[in-house]
């Protein structure tokens, strides 16, 4: 478990590319698995989270197999043809492709058992196994929602037609995956829209698919037991990666950086609302589209950020950024508020709680609520000396690996290792840009 000590260094210059998008990645293993025929993919985020899906869909039958860096061959076995895997599958830290996986798997005639680690194990599984169950699904899971679980598909799956209790695009995305083997139209509802990479992708597949708004609602009907036919995915940069950057620049002054191939699909862009609205200079440069995507290249320049109250855009479009968000507020100028966030608690960790332990060990006044958070910004560095602890939380380390740039004494990270997950190469990344990143034993 390798620590990881933050310390300013010098601005950051230069333009970089990040790896592919996470979302994007497990969609383009997941779908590709479930279409007939060889699909490529370019991009790929290979990071851990993405690692286990592959590993997963090839324990279910699918031949998945890298050819290169981020360019990957998946040959798939068709809607329906998924078979049960000879062991327990292990998702290792990776949400999106359990809860994914899970809508797969309910409407094949398989049965799986799946773990992950600490992490995983402590998150809620309730909010797809409820939907899943009213299409036939059959769970016996550990007190009734957690990993580890098994999981036995219907022969005969029912579609549904399901308004999401919360905001949430793995949600959507599981009961939309169950609905591909299955008869009929499976509808899903939201309240907010979220991400919409799985009915962009299933809709370049040839599915047939349409979104709509209705009475308020964002809705997806889904026509079961298309044939999908395999396609080339590039996968764009990840934005929620990016933010790391987009951050690490707009505070240490004189930076000066340019991240090229960003992922900019709008119900993912919160983040460079959020910091557009403190005050940050964000410059998107070549708006192009690719693989289905909007994408650019964003230039950001050093600037004194300033608090914000309101949010000008819906929470799930950062959902991953409020982390790194916390930060840029606390060097800000002033208070800032952030409220309606109670799903950052059933993520990696309880990141209200872990941000609020690790900002106050370094030195950041805050008031910590039951959904969101309140941070006194220092208006320059804070203070820092303190012990970050991580909770296997990815975002949670790089957060604090980038709040250390401007503190006063070193921030420690404990666990370095789960950056692994989902932006393997962070610490050479930033480290080339200029800032001061150091792992120790
Ligand atoms: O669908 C996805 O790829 C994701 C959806 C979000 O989770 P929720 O659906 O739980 O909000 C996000 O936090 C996660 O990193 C990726
Ligand atoms: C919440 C995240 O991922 P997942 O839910 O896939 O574990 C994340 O990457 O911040």
């Amino acid at each position: 478990m390798p620590s990881l000590i933050s310390s300013p260094r010098s601005p950051l210059n230069g333009t970089v590319k990040v790896p592919g998008d996470k979302s994007i990645s497990h969609r383009s293993i997941m779908l590709s698995a479930l279409a007939v025929g060889k699909s490529e993919v370019t991009g790929l985020l290979e990071g851990e989270d993405v690692l286990a899906t592959a590993e997963a869909m090839r324990a279910m039958g699918a031949r998945v197999e890298r050819i290169g860096e981020g360019h990957w061959v998946v040959h798939g076995v068709g809607i329906g043809g998924l078979q049960t895997p000879d062991n327990v599958i292990d998702m290792g830290n990776s949400g999106t492709s359990t809860r994914l996986i899970m809508g797969l798997i309910a409407s094949h005639d398989i049965t799986v058992t799946m773990t992950g680690d600490a992490s995983l194990r402590g998150r809620p599984m309730g909010r797809v196994i409820d939907p899943l169950t009213t299409m036939g699904a059959t769970f016996s899971a550990r007190d009734g929602k957690f990993l580890p679980l098994t999981v036995t598909g219907s022969q005969n799956p029912l579609p549904i037609d399901y308004t999401t209790p919360m905001a949430s695009a793995q949600v959507k995305s599981a009961v939309l995956l169950a609905g591909l083997n299955t008869p009929g139209v499976t509808t899903v509802r939201e309240k907010v829209a979220t991400r919409d990479h799985t009915e962009r992708m299933l809709k370049s597949m040839g599915a047939e698919i349409e979104t709509a708004e209705e009475d308020g609602l964002y809705v997806v009907r889904l026509t079961g037991q298309p044939e999908l036919k395999p396609v080339n995915f590039e996968v764009p940069g990840d934005i929620s990666s990016s933010a790391f950057l987009l951050v690490a620049a707009s505070i240490i002054p004189g930076s000066d950086i340019t991240v090229e191939n960003v992922g900019m699909n709008p119900l993912r862009t919160g983040i460079v609302h959020a910091l557009k609205a403190m005050g940050a200079d964000i410059e998107i440069l070549n708006e192009r589209t690719l693989g289905g995507e909007p994408v650019a290249d964003l230039r950001v320049r050093a600037a004194k950020l300033k608090a914000v109250s309101e949010l000008p855009v819906d929470p799930s479009t950062m959902i991953d950024e409020f982390p790194v968000l916390f930060c840029a507020a606390a060097v800000a100028e002033g208070t800032s508020r952030f409220k309606g966030l109670e799903e950052l608690r059933v993520k990696e960790s309880d990141r209200l709680a872990v941000m609020a332990a690790g900002l106050k060990a370094n030195g950041v006044e805050l008031t910590e609520f039951e959904d969101g958070i309140e941070i006194r910004g220092a208006g320059g560095k804070v203070k820092g000396g303190g012990i970050v602890a991580t909770h296997l939380d990815h975002r949670i380390a790089m957060s604090f690996s980038v709040l250390g740039q401007m503190a006063e004494s070193a921030i420690t990270i404990d666990d370095a290792a789960p950056i692994q997950t989902s932006f393997p190469v962070f610490i050479d990344l930033l480290t080339g840009l200029g800032a001061g990143l150091k792992l120790a034993r």
